[in-house]
């Protein structure tokens, strides 16, 4: 399996099922602006307050091949077992499907990730072990404190600038490679120094 970064902004994207694991698919997916419906036969507060705070769509009924047509990202998140095999199995191929207890049914798995602004760490076992990943992710979150977010923002600033400069490529390289010395990352008087220094720089 290849991990791609998806643009969900838009999209119609529907959970089946309103437990537990519905509701983290749905929170995992909150920053998206995807546009979510729930189609399960019960769903927990959880689902509710969620689906209230964004704007999601609940239906309760037992979900069919036909409520799945126009969907771009399907998650199969019942408990059970006979109901998202036969819906993973009435979906087109290319749709966009997410067994939650069958990974090898769908084509889309969800990484646990980790998010810095503009950075983000994905993590995925591929299913051999979701403790592993939940336990990487821990260890990330420590090792990538909030001094990479600014940076980053840093990071995108000072790209935009050297695009536009009138410099060779392998200048720009050059200036771009110096911007990943450590002493930025911790220190943001270094990086308005930089800012200022990199806006003189007469076109
Ligand atoms: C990363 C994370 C993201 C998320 O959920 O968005 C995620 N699972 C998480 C937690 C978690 N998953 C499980 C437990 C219970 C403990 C245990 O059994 O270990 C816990 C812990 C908990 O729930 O606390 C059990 C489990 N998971 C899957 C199966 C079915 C199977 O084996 O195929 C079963 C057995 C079900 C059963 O039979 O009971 C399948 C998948 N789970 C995945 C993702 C995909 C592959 C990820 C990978 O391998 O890297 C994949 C393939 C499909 C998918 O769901 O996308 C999230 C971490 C959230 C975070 O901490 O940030
Ligand atoms: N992928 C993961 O990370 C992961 C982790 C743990 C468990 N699981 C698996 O995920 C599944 C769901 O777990 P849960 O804790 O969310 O279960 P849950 O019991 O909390 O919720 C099940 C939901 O499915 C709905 N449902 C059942 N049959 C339906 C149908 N035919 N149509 C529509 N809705 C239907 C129920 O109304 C309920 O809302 C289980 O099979 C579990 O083994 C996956």
């Amino acid at each position: 399996m290849q991990s791609l970064m998806i643009e969900l902004t838009g999209k119609k994207v529907i959970i089946v099922g309103g437990g537990r694991i519905a509701a983290r698919k749905a929170k995992t997916l909150a920053k998206e602006k995807a546009s979510i419906t729930f189609i399960a036969l019960h769903f927990r507060e959880e689902v509710k307050v969620l689906s209230e705070q964004h704007g999601y769509e609940l239906i309760v009924k037992e979900a069919t091949p036909n409520d799945l047509v126009d969907a771009f990202l399907v998650i199969l998140a019942t408990n059970d077992r006979e109901a998202n095999q036969a819906l993973a199995e009435s979906l087109s191929s290319n749709q966009l499907v997410c067994v939650v207890d069958r990974a090898e049914e769908g084509n889309v798995q969800f990484p646990a990730t980790v998010r810095r602004g503009h950075l983000q760490l994905a993590i995925s076992t591929g299913g051999a072990s979701p403790k592993l990943t939940r336990k990487l992710k821990k260890e990330l979150e420590s090792q990538f404190d909030e001094s990479w977010t600014s940076y980053l923002d840093f990071l995108a600033k000072c790209r935009e600038i050297i695009k536009n400069l009138p410099l060779s490529e392998q200048e720009k390289n050059d200036r771009l490679c110096l911007l990943l010395d450590e002493r930025y990352r911790f220190n943001e008087e270094e990086q308005k120094m930089e800012i200022n220094s990199l806006e003189k720089i007469i076109i």
